[in-house]
């Protein structure tokens, strides 16, 4: 990977779960800072990691080659604002948001009309290294800023480029927000099995065990559609024909596709409030 100086605006729950993962897949500590007001979140970072740590935003920026920026939509224009007014140049630096809800064009409005930008849409599982993200490119991004952004995210997981602004919606329907969906629905099956009778850490392990072998089954019959692995299980007139009859019934599908956008609404209606 091309070796740039990174700073990191914001250092989170996201942020944070990149960074972790950059360094532990071997990224140079010492071309990471992580700047954010408090040290809470990256004096741990500095600690755990040996990138630097600061509160000065406006100084880690200037440092960078590139700017990832990982604060909460609401706050990013006036955080954009002050590094602005702050004296940071954007010129030659890339920009990489990680927030939804924030468009191109909102943020050429602050950092200037030529800045190059990258949108992307993580998700936390960046942590270990399995995370997913979809990536747009602002027509001032160039090829090598591109290869940098695919080598940054993949380093992170897996990648998806988008070539429409709006698709990046519907990354975070169908990967930003989805950890969130797996563990609500885990969730829900521990309490059922809590409620059979198994203890809270039986419960956990037997439905956490089973989520971690159908994802590697996923994974590693890439040939199969998810239709034919879950039909491997269906045994005629058995057990799983039942739960999932009664999953049918219900009407699963349409409620995973009324939750999913959901979430891609209410990004685009993000994208107008910030
Ligand atoms: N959580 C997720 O699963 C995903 C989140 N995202 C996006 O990531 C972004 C961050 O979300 P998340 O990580 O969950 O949020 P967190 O609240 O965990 O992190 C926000 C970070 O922003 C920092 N911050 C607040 N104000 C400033 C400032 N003025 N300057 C610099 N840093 C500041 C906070 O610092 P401090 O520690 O001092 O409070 C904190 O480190 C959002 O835009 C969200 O859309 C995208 C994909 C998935
Ligand atoms: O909930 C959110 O808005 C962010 C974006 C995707 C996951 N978390």
């Amino acid at each position: 990977m091309q070796d740039k100086k990174i700073t990191f605006i914001g250092a989170g729950n996201m942020a944070g779960s990149i960074i972790n993962g950059l360094v532990k897949g071997g990224y140079p500590a010492n071309l990471i800072c992580a700047s954010a007001p408090s040290l809470t979140n990256t004096q741990k970072l500095a600690d755990e990691l040996a990138i630097t740590a600061s509160q000065d935003n406006n100084q880690s920026a200037s440092w960078a080659d590139v700017i990832v920026l990982g604060v909460k939509p609401q706050m990013m224009a006036d955080v954009c604002k002050a590094l602005v007014d702050g004296g940071v140049d954007f010129t030659n630096k890339l920009v990489i948001s990680i927030a939804a809800g924030v468009s191109v064009t909102r943020f050429q409005s602050v950092l200037g009309e030529n800045t190059a930008v990258i949108r992307t849409m993580p998700n936390t599982p960046s942590l270990l290294q399995k995370g997913m993200t979809g990536l747009f490119a602002s027509q001032q991004v160039s090829a090598q800023d591109k290869d940098f952004a695919s080598e940054l995210m993949g380093a992170v997981g897996e990648i998806v480029w988008v070539e429409e602004e709006s698709q990046i919606n519907g990354v975070i329907a169908a990967a930003g927000s989805a950890p969130a969906y797996f563990f609500l629905f885990m969730e829900s099956m521990q309490k059922k099995a809590m409620e059979m009778g198994f203890s809270k850490e039986d419960a956990r392990l037997l439905v956490q065990q089973s989520a971690i072998g159908s994802a590697e089954m996923v994974k590693q019959n890439a040939h199969l559609d998810l239709e034919t692995l879950r039909n491997n299980v269906i045994s005629k007139g058995g057990t799983t024909a039942e739960a999932v009859r009664t999953f049918n019934e219900l009407n699963l599908p349409e409620i995973v596709g009324k939750a999913m956008q959901a979430a891609s609404d209410r990004g685009a209606e993000m994208e107008k409030l910030f």
